[in-house]
C-alpha cells in the first residue's frame, strides 16, 4: 500500500480504473431498461418489474498502485460489480475507463488481449488444469501468449518461488491443500506481470491461520510491484488489512468509498455504523490523523504519520511526552499530543 492513498485517496493520480454509472439488471434487457426513467430505477421500482438491480449506478475511481476492496454482504452485487469492470459480464448501462479507453467499447478480440496482458484475475474457485502440475499451470498464460514453453516455466519458476511453493513445482494440483492450490492460482495471475489484479473471494474457503499468511502474501506482492488492485470480500476484517480504500455496497449500491479511517470514524449510514461497530479505532486511525503539524529539525527518534495508532502502541506507552511525527523520509511534520493518542488507544477496545 502507498502512503500518498491515506492521505488523498483517489486524488493524487489520474484514475488508472474508473466507474461511471454502471448498471446490471437482470429480468429484463438492456434496451428497455435505458428508457426508464430515474424513477422507475429506485429500488422499489426494480423490486416491483421483477427486476434485479444487481448493481445499480456505480461511479468511482481507482489511482494507480491503489489497493480497492469492495465489501459487503452476500448477494450485495460485488461479484457482479468486479465482472462489470473486467466486462466478464456486459454492463447494462455505463462506462468502464482504463487509462481513459472505455472497454466497453472494445471488440472482443481488443477485450481478450486487454485481459491477457493487462488483467490478472483470481477468484474463489477457478479451475487449475488437473493434468498440469503445477509448474505447467503457472506457465500457461504465458504459453497461451505464444511464449516458447521453457522460456515461460523459467518464469515461473520465479513466481513459485515469490509464493513460497518452491519444493512442489512438479505436483499436480489434486495432490495439494486449499492454500496450495491458491497459491498456484495467484503465482498465475501474475505470471503476465499485470498492471490490474482483481480477485473475488480468493481466500474465502480457507482457514483463518492460512488466510492470514496469504493477506500477508498480497501485501508484501503490493510492497514489491505495485499494481491497481481491486480485491472482493465479505470479511472486514480481511477488508481492513488490506485495502487504501474500501466502497461499501447494500443491495447493489455503493453506500460509501473511504478509507478504513474514514468509515470507522464518519460512517455515511446506519449500515456503514453497523459493519465497522467491532472495529477498534486505534486499528485504522493513523498518526497523521491526530497529530498537530509543526517543521522541526530532524528529531532524533519519532512515530511514521502513516502508522496507526496501534501500530505505534509500544512507543506511546514508554514515551513521556508528545511525540514527533515522521514522513516516509524520516523529516519531522508534525507532534502527536500521546494524551490524545492514548484516548484512540482505549477506544474500543
Ligand atoms: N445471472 C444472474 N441472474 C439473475 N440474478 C443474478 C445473477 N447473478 C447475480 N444475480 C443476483 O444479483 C445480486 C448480486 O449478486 P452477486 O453475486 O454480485 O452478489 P455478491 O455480493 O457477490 O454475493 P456473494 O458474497 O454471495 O458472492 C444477487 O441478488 C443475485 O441473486
Amino acid at each position: 500500500m502507498s502512503d500518498a492513498y491515506h492521505h488523498s485517496p483517489g486524488r493524487t493520480a489520474p484514475p488508472a480504473l474508473e466507474a461511471r454509472g454502471v448498471w446490471k439488471v437482470f429480468g429484463t434487457d438492456a434496451g428497455s431498461f435505458g428508457q426508464r426513467p430515474a424513477s422507475a430505477r429506485a429500488p422499489e421500482a426494480l423490486a416491483a418489474a421483477n427486476v434485479v438491480g444487481a448493481v445499480q449506478d456505480a461511479t468511482f475511481r481507482i489511482a494507480r498502485g491503489e489497493v480497492f476492496v469492495i465489501m459487503g454482504l452476500s448477494g450485495s452485487g460485488k461479484s457482479t460489480l468486479l465482472r462489470c469492470l473486467t466486462r466478464l459480464i456486459e454492463p447494462t448501462e455505463g462506462e468502464v475507463h482504463y487509462d481513459g479507453e472505455n472497454i466497453l467499447k472494445l471488440s472482443d478480440k481488443a477485450l481478450v488481449e486487454i485481459r491477457r496482458r493487462r488483467m490478472g484475475m483470481v477468484f474463489q474457485h477457478f479451475a487449475l488444469l488437473p493434468n498440469r502440475t503445477v509448474l505447467g499451470n503457472i506457465a500457461f498464460p504465458l504459453e497461451v501468449q505464444g511464449m516458447p514453453r521453457a522460456k515461460a516455466e523459467a518464469r515461473a519458476q520465479e513466481l513459485i518461488d515469490t509464493v513460497g511453493l518452491a519444493g512442489r513445482e512438479a505436483r499436480f494440483p489434486a495432490e495439494l491443500s486449499g492454500g496450495q492450490q491458491q497459491r498456484v492460482g495467484i503465482a498465475r495471475s501474475l505470471t503476465t506481470n499485470p498492471e490490474f489484479w482483481f480477485l473475488d473471494e480468493p481466500f474465502s474457503a480457507l482457514d483463518p491461520l492460512i488466510r492470514a499468511d496469504l493477506q500477508a502474501e498480497v501485501l508484501r506482492l503490493q510492497q514489491t510491484q505495485t499494481r491497481t488492485v481491486v480485491f472482493v470480500t465479505h470479511d472486514l476484517d480481511e477488508a481492513i488489512r488490506l485495502a487504501d480504500r474500501i466502497a461499501i455496497m447494500e443491495g447493489g449500491r455503493i453506500v460509501q468509498i473511504g478509507t478504513p479511517e474514514e468509515l470507522v470514524t464518519r460512517p455515511a449510514t446506519d449500515y456503514v455504523r453497523r459493519f465497522v461497530a467491532k472495529i477498534p479505532p486505534a486499528r485504522v486511525v493513523r498518526v497523521s490523523s491526530l497529530m498537530t503539524p509543526a517543521q522541526g529539525q530532524n528529531a532524533a527518534g519519532g512515530v511514521k504519520a502513516a502508522c496507526t495508532i496501534s501500530e505505534i502502541a509500544p512507543e506511546l506507552v514508554s514515551a513521556t511526552g508528545p511525540l514527533p511525527v515522521l514522513d516516509a523520509g524520516g523529516r519531522q511534520i508534525g507532534s502527536l499530543d500521546r494524551q490524545r493518542a492514548l484516548v484512540t488507544l482505549a477506544a474500543g477496545a
